[in-house]
């Protein structure tokens, strides 16, 4: 039967990119969902407003919502200095394996902790199961009718410090009506709009840089 769009990613991955390099694995990706087959990787124009956001805020514990193959992943981990940890929570057992492989091949495995199950089911156990006080870096890009809850929900569940950063993917397309409103409104967060375009697209959309002000 057919492959799927992962398994095929994953192949243009081991086909294409260096074992151990980041950058290759990233520019593999892109060169093929820019040419051949569009994927929902956050890609390489919000990919490097991603990276300057990283970049800068040079945080420890990392919290990814979504990682789907993977790209994000490695385009975060990248940039993380020694001792620095991300976890990425994935739904979805099949994209999970192909996610795996793709970071195993840029080496950033070490780094990566990729959590498969709900965001809601694993948020409420970050503390008591992966010894995580609180975050200081949170890219959200799963389900866009999740942003929101699990905001809220790892406020409930002292995730965020004075200081964490929101980066959140997809404000315009496909959209995240709820979640924009709440982060531009309340008291509890300073929030900015990189203006940019959907994925290997024209199509505007743009990433959303919300401050949690404690
Ligand atoms: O729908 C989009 N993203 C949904 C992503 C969902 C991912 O998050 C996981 N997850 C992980 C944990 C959970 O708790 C729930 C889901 C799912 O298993 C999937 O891997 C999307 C769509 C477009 N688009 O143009 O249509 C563009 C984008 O950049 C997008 O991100
Ligand atoms: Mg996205």
């Amino acid at each position: 039967t057919r492959s799927t769009r992962p398994q095929r990613l994953l192949k243009v991955v081991q086909k294409h990119a260096t074992r151990g390099d980041p950058q290759s694995v990233i520019s593999a990706i892109d060169h093929f969902c820019r040419h051949s087959e569009w994927a929902m990787n956050v890609g390489d124009e919000k990919g490097s407003i991603l990276d300057s956001v990283v970049s800068e805020l040079n945080p420890e514990k990392v919290l990814e919502l979504g990682t789907y193959c993977g790209y994000s992943t490695v385009r975060i981990a990248r940039l993380l200095p020694p001792g620095a940890r991300l976890i990425t929570l994935e739904f979805n057992a099949d994209y999970a394996a192909i996610a795996r492989q793709v970071i195993a091949w840029a080496g950033l495995e070490d780094k990566v902790q990729l959590v498969e199950g709900a965001s809601e089911d694993w948020i409420p156990r970050m503390k008591e199961h992966f010894g995580i006080e609180t975050f200081d870096f949170v890219f959200l890009d799963h389900w866009k009718d999740r942003y929101l809850p699990d905001t809220k929900l790892m406020e409930d569940c002292g995730l965020l410090r004075k200081g964490t950063v929101l980066l959140a993917d997809n404000v315009i397309c496909p959209g995240v009506p709820d979640y924009l409103e709440y982060v531009r409104n309340s008291l509890s967060y300073k929030s900015y709009y990189f203006k940019s375009h959907l994925e290997y697209t024209k199509a505007e959309d743009g990433l959303e840089k919300s401050v949690f002000l404690g």
